[in-house]
């Protein structure tokens, strides 16, 4: 209600920034934004690259809300605190979520500055019980045991990468499942292990509780991670290094090949080249 009172923007799509993603809200014009501690009741944000404030306004004729800054559970918030903006977005009338976040990735064909297009998740808290919906349910926002079978929309995720085509950047975008774990550390060696074999590609420290309330009260639901860092198990570095020198010694046989036969010369080391 306060938030309704101070501003006339009526956000369709929210947009929820992820570490060092908070420049996204710059793109709205006609703003009118809100610190976080200034907000009646709102949790307060306390990590470095999230700054605290709720932007209004509109892009490409839409209107938008975009919080610039997220609550994660290591920062000590209950999972309902940080949680607690995509009720307030539904309240709003938001019908459309954007979650954005920075990722490590797990899969092998990605990489750092890659992005992401969630299209499920692993929601590791959850798995162990720690979860949004736990205590008396809220019937004015969703059933009691909601599907969560479809949370990211399907024809978003489709709009997304014919979109990355058109940019011509669909090589730096790939689908994938994201798993959320409760940080603040970073994976082990053996963790990142388990989640790749599990099938996860990319691990982070959020997301995930807020899609679970999102889907809960029926938001349309669309996630993107931009991929920050790779775990590099040693072997991995090594076998990455050897590939690279490999790639190498079959240029320079080429070369030199190419270099024989120009001479007029019969022989060759192709047989080098396909050892
Ligand atoms: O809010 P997100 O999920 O983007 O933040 C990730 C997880 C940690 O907060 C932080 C670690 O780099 O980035
Ligand atoms: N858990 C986790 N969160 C991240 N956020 C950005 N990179 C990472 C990562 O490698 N692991």
């Amino acid at each position: 209600d306060w938030l309704l009172s101070q501003t006339k923007h009526r956000p369709q799509v929210a947009i929820i920034c992820g570490s060092g993603l908070g420049m996204l809200a710059d793109a709205l014009k006609c703003q009118d934004a809100f610190h976080y501690t200034d907000i009646p009741g709102f949790p307060q944000s306390t990590v470095q690259g999230h700054a605290g404030r709720l932007v209004f306004g509109e892009l490409k004729g839409k209107t938008c809300v975009c919080m610039q800054g997220r609550f994660h559970m290591y920062e000590g918030h209950s999972l309902c605190k940080t949680t607690f903006p995509v009720r307030v977005f539904k309240l709003l009338g938001v019908e459309t979520l954007i979650v954005t976040n920075a990722a490590g990735s797990l899969a092998d064909g990605l990489k750092p500055g890659d992005i992401m297009i969630i299209k499920d998740h692993v929601n590791f808290p959850g798995l162990g019980g720690f979860n949004p919906l736990n205590g008396p349910n809220d019937d004015k926002f969703g059933p009691r045991f909601p599907a969560m079978s479809a949370c990211y929309n399907p024809g978003l995720r489709c709009l997304a990468m014919d979109i990355a085509k058109q940019q011509g950047v669909a090589e730096l975008v790939q689908e994938g499942v994201y798993a959320a774990v409760g940080g603040p550390n970073f994976e082990t060696i053996a963790e990142a292990k388990l989640m790749h074999r599990l099938g996860v590609d990319a691990v982070g420290m959020s997301t995930a509780p807020e899609v679970v309330v999102a889907v809960h009260c029926g938001l349309r639901v669309f996630g993107i991670s931009l991929i920050t860092n790779k775990p590099r198990p040693f072997l991995s570095v090594f076998l990455d290094f050897y590939r690279a020198l490999s790639r190498e010694v079959v240029t320079m046989v080429t070369d030199i090949n190419a270099s024989i036969q120009g001479s007029g010369c019969s022989c060759s080391v192709s047989s080098l080249t396909s050892s």
